[in-house]
C-alpha cells in the first residue's frame, strides 16, 4: 500500500521531480535530478507539498509541487516537459508526465466540487476528500484514441491546428462519456475526415501528460468515403505515398510508432 506523503529520509538515494505548473527542474545536462536530500542544493521541503509517486530503477520518485517558485532551486533550471521526451528514456519522461499529472490535480482539487469545502489530501492513495459531504477525487486520466489509417499504399496524416509548423499526424481525439473505443474511433475519423475504416486492430498505448491522455492507438484500413478534412480541428490533411510522406511526430511518441506499424504491416 502507497503512503503518498510519506517524508524522504534524508539519506535516501531517490529520483525528484520538482514540478512548477507545468515545467519541471532538469539538471544542465537536461536530467532528472537524482540524489539523498543532504546531497542536492535543495531547499528544507518543510513549505513545499511532497508526494511519492513511484519507483524508477528500485529508487523512488518523489514529486515535489513548486508552484511558488523559490530562487533556492537554483542547481538547474525549470523547462518544459517535452524537454524529456528522449525516447531513449521513455520510462523517466512517463514517470516525469505522472508527477505533472498529479501536481496538477492537487493543485485544482483544493475546493470540494460538490459542496465548496476544502479538500484534505488522503493519506494512503493519491486522492482528495472531502469531510463534509464525502466525495472524493482522483486525478483525472481522458481516455483518447488515434489511428494510422492507409489506403493501398498511402497513409492518412493531417496538421493539428496546435501543430508545431509544418508536422503533419495521425488522427486522435477524445473518448466521449458513455463511448466505447470503437464508436469514439468511428466518429473522430468520420467527424475529423469524413470518411470509414475498417479491419481496425489495437496495437498499443501510450499516457501523454498534455494534459492528462491515456491515447489508445490503433491501425485501420480506408473502407469508404471522400476525404473531407475538418476545418474547425485541422488545418490540412490528404493521403501520403508511404515513402513520400512530410515530417511527422518524433520516435518516443505513439503517433510515430503506429506510423511505423502501419508502414511496416503494409510492406510485408
Ligand atoms: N502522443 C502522440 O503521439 C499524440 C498524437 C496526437 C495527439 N495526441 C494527443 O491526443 C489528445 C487528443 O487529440 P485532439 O486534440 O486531436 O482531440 P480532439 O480531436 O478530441 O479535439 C480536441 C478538442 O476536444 C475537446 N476536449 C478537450 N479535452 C477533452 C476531454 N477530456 N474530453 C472530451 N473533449 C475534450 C476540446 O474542445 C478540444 O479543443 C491530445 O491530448 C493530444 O495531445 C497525442
Ligand atoms: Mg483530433
Ligand atoms: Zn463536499
Amino acid at each position: 500500500m502507497v503512503k503518498p506523503y510519506s517524508r524522504p529520509a534524508a539519506d535516501e538515494p531517490a529520483w525528484w521531480f520538482v514540478v512548477s505548473s507545468d515545467q519541471i527542474l532538469l539538471t544542465e545536462d537536461n536530467d532528472l535530478p537524482f540524489g539523498c536530500l543532504a546531497d542536492l542544493s535543495f531547499p528544507s521541503l518543510d513549505d513545499y507539498t511532497v508526494v511519492q509517486i513511484g519507483e524508477l530503477r528500485e529508487r523512488s520518485c518523489y514529486l515535489v509541487i513548486a508552484d511558488y517558485l523559490d530562487d533556492n532551486f537554483v542547481d538547474g533550471k525549470f523547462e518544459p516537459l517535452r524537454q524529456l521526451l528522449d525516447a531513449s528514456d521513455l520510462e523517466k519522461f512517463a514517470m516525469a508526465g505522472r508527477a505533472r499529472q498529479f501536481s496538477d490535480f492537487i493543485s485544482t482539487h483544493r475546493f470540494c466540487g460538490r459542496c465548496g469545502t476544502r479538500m484534505q489530501a488522503v493519506d494512503w492513495e493519491l486522492a482528495m476528500h472531502c469531510h463534509q459531504c464525502n466525495h472524493r477525487c482522483y486525478p483525472r486520466v481522458s481516455p483518447c484514441i488515434i489511428v494510422a489509417i492507409t489506403k493501398g499504399e498511402q497513409l492518412l496524416l493531417a496538421q493539428g491546428k496546435r501543430h508545431k509548423q509544418g508536422m503533419y499526424s495521425i488522427l486522435a481525439g477524445f473518448v466521449e462519456a458513455g463511448e466505447s473505443l470503437e464508436q469514439a474511433l468511428a466518429r473522430e475519423v468520420h467527424e475529423e475526415a469524413g470518411i470509414q475504416v475498417q479491419n481496425i486492430e489495437y496495437q498499443l498505448s501510450q499516457p501523454w501528460p498534455f494534459p492528462h491522455s491515456l491515447m489508445m492507438g490503433f491501425t485501420a484500413e480506408w473502407a469508404g468515403g471522400e476525404l473531407h478534412i475538418d476545418p474547425h480541428e485541422l488545418v490540412t490533411g490528404d493521403w501520403f505515398d508511404f515513402d513520400d510522406l512530410p515530417p511527422t511526430p518524433p520516435a518516443g511518441t505513439i503517433a510515430h510508432t503506429l506510423i511505423e506499424k502501419a508502414i511496416g504491416k503494409k510492406a510485408d
